[in-house]
């Protein structure tokens, strides 16, 4: 089920998973597997038998657990129909027996026939009434298994799956496709059953009423198997249409909203309204070609049960009026021929149900076909009490297969406790870097190691235990700011919350809040101010307690106050830790015991922050460059540089850092010598904070 394949999501079998990595004979013949088919409506018959053949897996996979249920609906459902089909046989037989019996004085006869009937109606009742709430029962323990398993699954497909699949995608899978099952086993398991055995059982009765009428009927089932299978080739490619398009209409809608700011911002409503004209339009084009195939569908099958009912009539009448058919019998045919042909609408109904849910288990079984990309070890090396020390042994990293090489082969040793900035250049490799630290990703080529094991072998719990990433986003979830502290440490009592709080100077704003630490953040921590969730997020770090913080500082939108907090709540959090933190101002740069500053991801300069801005390298002529443009008048910033962001604004330290004013601001935690403190204190702006 898992097994890896070489898809657009880049999940990539490593050395945990070599017995299943795929052959190169057989790339060709994954390129169904997983997500790889889902945007195409027509596949060749090889790709679609193994679709098909996966939803299928899929299925009974989910119906296992309930084959006692399954098999008791089907009892049921049979003695239902039996009950039921019981109806008209008492009927004719009550018209050739019992009513002559009773025309002749003899009541009891056709008294049994009445109370039979009686007896059929009411078993008819519970049985139906005991069957669909078994079915229904098994229909939503099925749909809340399948929902379960997509979302625990989609929680652990690696950050590569994600940014391509898109979460639009995932909602269309945990909605729309899902619906489309709900209304399969709704209607389906019923509308099957029963419609299926009705047929059955009508044309056995058929055939033992009359051999030569019930032979004519169920020759026209000749041209119906043909009509079917049809509509079933048809419908595949048509259902597989609709489920694309309304999972396109989706992403769509959750892209506008998610960026609802910037739509607003950028006056994108037209174009916006115009692509979700156009896949809205797509959408509709999609579900009226699958209308229509059930309309034509079922007004043939109505055709042909009409046509029938017109033959069996007038042979049957002739027979009749030639003493060779009973009017009973030619009755009861009758009532039949009508049993016959309302559950074969039905059956056309399920169809397309039936059609429109495999579209979707196609989709679904493709999501959790998909492998992490960075999946757990089989084996793991226990990590119970890491130092924190780094090492990249010649790691290379591309985000795609084919993609340009991002990192090439990178050596790099980061002893525990020791605090490393990265600079440089927007796109240079200093968040794909630092996500190799946290395994977001798994390194193309080489390795990354923590205390010299190599991550892929250290488990997903141990791993997030001793490497954490604050990522600029500080995102909460919704719940208190309690809740969303604890998450560092599940299961920490409230006074180590406070404490965790306390110590990043977090527990004075939060116990200002009107429910202190119960206060509900709101979707997305909205409640707090951008400071204030980034002291959250440092509190839950910090009772954490993790060895390694891997840290994407950004605070260039915040206030000075809140700026100087975070920066205090920041050094707390780092101390006697391994830090490796994306530096976006210059005062955490300088506090690093080292800077690495990174082009074209390779480390071009390496060493404690006073030495580089002391020298003439890189992050030297980008400092000068920096104060160059502070001053107007002067000539501006050296070219082939990273440019400052404009001549008056001073720039993040990830572009060029300005070390003057840095030092102006920061504590001095790391002991570092300072050639430039003399120019600090004159110095100007802080870089990061409004110029
Ligand atoms: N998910 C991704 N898929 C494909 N390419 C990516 C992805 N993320 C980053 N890249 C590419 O990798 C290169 C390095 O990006 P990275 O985000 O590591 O740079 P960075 O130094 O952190 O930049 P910034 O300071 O702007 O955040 C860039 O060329 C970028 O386009």
């Amino acid at each position: 089920m898992s097994r890896p394949h070489p898809g657009p999501t880049g999940g990539r079998p490593t050395d945990t998973d070599q017995s299943t990595r795929p052959t190169p004979a057989t790339a060709h013949d994954d390129d169904w597997r997983g997500v790889a088919a889902e945007d195409r409506e027509e596949v060749d018959r090889r790709v679609g038998v193994r679709l098909q053949a996966r939803s299928r897996r899929l299925l009974r996979s989910l119906l296992r657990p309930h084959a006692a249920g399954v098999l008791l609906a089907l009892v049921l459902v049979v003695a239902e129909n039996v009950a039921q089909l019981a109806g008209p046989l008492l009927i004719a037989t009550a018209i050739d027996t019992g009513v002559p019996a009773a025309i002749a004085g003899r009541p009891g006869p056709l008294s049994w026939h009445v109370g039979g009937y009686l007896g059929c109606a009411l078993a008819t009742a519970v049985l139906r009434h005991a069957f669909l709430r078994l079915s229904g029962r098994i229909g939503q323990d099925v749909l809340l298994e399948l929902r379960k398993r997509v979302f625990d699954h989609a929680q652990r497909l690696s950050l590569s799956f994600h940014e391509s699949y898109t979460s639009g995608r995932m909602i269309s899978r945990m909605t729309s496709d899902l619906d489309a099952l709900d209304d399969l086993l709704e209607m389906g398991l019923d509308g099957l059953m029963s419609s299926a055995l009705t047929v059955v059982g009508v044309a056995v009765l058929l055939v033992w009423l009359d051999q030569p009428l019930g032979l004519t009927v169920l020759a026209t089932f000749v041209p119906l198997f043909l009509v079917a299978r049809w509509f079933r080739r048809r419908s595949q490619s048509t259902y597989r249409r609709t489920r694309t398009t309304v999972a396109r209409v989706i992403v769509q809608l959750t892209e506008t909203m998610n960026g609802i700011r910037a739509v607003q911002a950028f006056r994108r409503e037209r174009r916006n309204e115009s692509i979700m004209d156009g896949l809205s339009g797509e959408y509709r084009a999609a579900h009226r070609d699958s209308l229509r195939l059930v309309a034509r569908f079922t007004a043939v099958v109505r055709l042909f049960g009409n046509l029938t009912t017109v033959v069996v009539l007038a042979v049957g009448a002739w027979r009749v009026a030639h003493g060779e058919l009973e009017l009973g019998v030619l009755a009861a045919f009758l009532l039949y021929l009508r049993k016959l042909y309302d559950p074969l609408d039905e059956l056309a109904m399920v169809a397309n149900a039936y059609s429109s849910a495999a579209a979707a288990l196609e989709k679904i079984s493709g999501v959790l076909e998909e492998a992490p990309a960075v999946p757990e070890p089989a084996r793991p090396i226990p990590l119970p009490a890491p130092r924190g020390e780094l090492r990249f042994h010649a790691a290379g990293f591309r985000y795609t297969d084919h993609g340009p090489l991002v990192l090439p082969r990178l050596d790099l040793h980061v002893p525990p406790g020791q605090t490393v900035a990265l600079v440089g250049a927007t796109g240079a490799g200093k968040s794909t870097l630092a996500k190799l630290v946290a395994r977001f990703y798994d390194p193309t080529e080489g390795a990354v190691t923590l205390d010299g094991v190599d991550l892929r072998r250290i488990s997903d719990a141990d791993l997030r235990r001793a490497v954490v990433m604050v990522t600029q986003e500080s995102f909460l979830f919704e719940g208190s700011v309690a809740d969303n502290i604890a998450l560092g440490r599940p299961g920490a009592t409230r006074a180590e919350i406070e404490a965790a709080a306390a110590a990043v100077g977090a527990h004075e704003f939060v116990s200002a809040l009107p429910e202190g630490y119960d206060t509900h953040v709101r979707k997305r921590g909205g409640r707090l101010s951008s400071g204030q969730r980034q002291l959250v997020a440092f509190a839950r770090v910090f009772l954490a307690d993790p060895r390694v913080i891997v840290l994407d500082e950004a605070t260039s939108s915040l206030d000075l106050p809140s700026e100087r907090a975070v920066q205090a709540a920041m050094e707390t959090v780092l101390a006697h830790r391994t830090a490796l933190i994306i530096a976006h101002r210059l005062s955490t740069v300088l506090v690093a015991d080292r800077v690495l500053v990174m082009a074209d991801g390779r480390i071009v300069e390496d060493g404690p922050p006073v030495e580089l801005v002391g020298g003439d390298g890189r992050f030297a002529r980008l400092h000068r460059a920096w104060l160059d443009s502070l001053a107007p008048a002067e000539p501006s910033a050296p070219s082939g540089l990273a440019e400052p962001s404009a001549p008056s604004e001073p720039p993040p330290a990830s572009s060029a850092p300005p070390a003057s004013s840095a030092s102006a601001d920061t504590s001095g935690r790391s002991g570092q010598p300072r050639r430039d403190n003399a120019n600090a204190n004159q110095a100007a702006p802080r870089p990061a904070a409004t110029p």
